[in-house]
């Protein structure tokens, strides 16, 4: 039997790029993947006879409201192998990953949820895709989004490297922030008007205090440090510098906070101006050193030369440092953005067709 059926949860800004770029994909190769079921958080399009639904036309056709053990018994019955892809942020979904996966349903996904919540969760994924029925599981977008991060740590790690070390700057918001608020030639603009900047440019989430409390950075780097056989509880459970001064935590709303931030430019500008006199910029990064099993993720000083200090708009950079290289390797560019996120959950879902093909 060829090709796979592929379920699609999520069609927001990256499930959105997936489908056009899945479609492109079809056209090229017909019947290698075969959408079946396309769901958002209240409409669920299902083909009942498991045929191919069209992805030009899919919504409009009728719609239920399947939850997930529904949407995963339907796709345990699927009479091809199934992939499903979660294109949401949603704990529900990143929850239910051993149940798809103990059924044989390989999962591709940039939800960040399953890998970086409680090390039990991510023990209860891999068990059951290491399991009797496993399926495979992908999820290269959770970190650097499209970027070869994970694929290439994995394997470093599978053929018996050690890692030593890994720092990155991993949040595309963060990556931009900092590259306009400190740089070698001495940027003067204010904190809170680069937020602003940010925000009105797209890069911040809708509330910029989820970029900036630190918590997608700690989310990757706990990613990183699991797979380089660090142990890491929980996101939580390192320190991580948060960049809402406190009295704003508590901010009624992000308008609210926005308008409070220039009051508490003077903190952030004093450390810039520690940096400028040391011939240093500020970045805001992920450190986790494997042999010292510390994780921590907050603001660094770089020296001019360091590749850090030279980055662009909201690009990643993530450097790793093993036993069997000599120098770093570093993987940097574009680490955010519909187009680049989906495109590596897409080869993800080409490599599991792959390993799945007979
Ligand atoms: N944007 C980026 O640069 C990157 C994003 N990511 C990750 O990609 C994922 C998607 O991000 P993005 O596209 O920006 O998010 P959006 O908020 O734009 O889209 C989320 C989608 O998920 C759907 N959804 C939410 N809850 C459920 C549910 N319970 N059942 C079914 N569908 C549901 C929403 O449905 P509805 O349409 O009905 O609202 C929506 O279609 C996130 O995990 C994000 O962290 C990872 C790397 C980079
Ligand atoms: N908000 C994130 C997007 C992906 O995880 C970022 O800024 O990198
Ligand atoms: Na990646």
């Amino acid at each position: 039997m060829s090709g796979v059926n592929v379920a699609i949860i999520g069609t927001g800004l990256v499930g959105s790029a997936f489908v056009r770029q899945l479609q492109a994909v079809q056209k090229k190769s017909p019947g290698v993947f075969n959408v079946i079921l396309v769901a958002r958080s209240k409409a669920t399009y299902v083909s009942k006879d498991y045929s191919p639904l069209s992805l030009d036309s899919y919504s409009t056709g009728s719609s239920d409201l399947l939850n997930i053990e529904q949407i995963a018994a339907y796709l345990e019955k699927s009479p091809k192998p199934v992939i499903l892809v979660d294109n949401t942020s949603n704990e529900d979904w990143a929850n239910s990953y051993p149940l798809f996966l103990s059924k044989s349903i390989s999962v591709a996904t940039p939800n960040k949820k399953a890998f970086s919540s409680s090390l039990d969760l991510w023990k209860k994924v891999f068990g059951a895709s290491n399991g009797p029925k496993g399926g495979l599981v992908y999820h290269e977008a959770t970190v650097g989004a499209g970027l070869p991060v994970l694929g290439p740590l994995n394997d470093l790690v599978a053929t018996g490297d050690e890692i030593v070390k890994i720092d990155g700057i991993v949040s595309g918001t963060l990556s931009y922030i900092f590259n306009e608020f400190s740089t070698i030639e001495g940027s003067t603009v204010k904190f809170s008007d680069v937020v602003k900047k940010a925000k009105s440019l797209g890069y911040t989430e809708p509330d910029p205090r989820d970029d900036l409390n630190g918590l997608d950075v700690a989310r990757k780097v706990t990613i990183l440090a699991r797979l380089s056989g660090l142990p890491v509880e929980s996101p939580t459970s390192f320190p991580v510098d948060s960049l809402i001064p406190k009295p704003l935590e508590s901010a009624a709303s992000a308008d609210e906070f926005l308008e409070k931030l220039p009051e508490y430019d003077g903190e952030l500008d004093k450390l810039r101006q520690e940096a400028q006199a040391e011939n240093k910029v500020l970045r805001f990064v992920g450190k986790v050193d494997i042999a010292a099993g510390a994780v921590k993720v907050g603001i660094e000083k770089y020296d001019a030369s360091h590749p850090f200090a030279s980055l662009k708009g909201s690009d990643n950079v993530i450097s790793i440092q093993s036993e069997r290289y000599a120098s770093p390797l570093i993987i940097q560019g574009a680490g955010a953005g519909a187009e680049v996120t989906a495109a590596g959950v897409l080869a993800d879902v080409f490599k599991i067709e792959q390993r799945l093909r007979k």
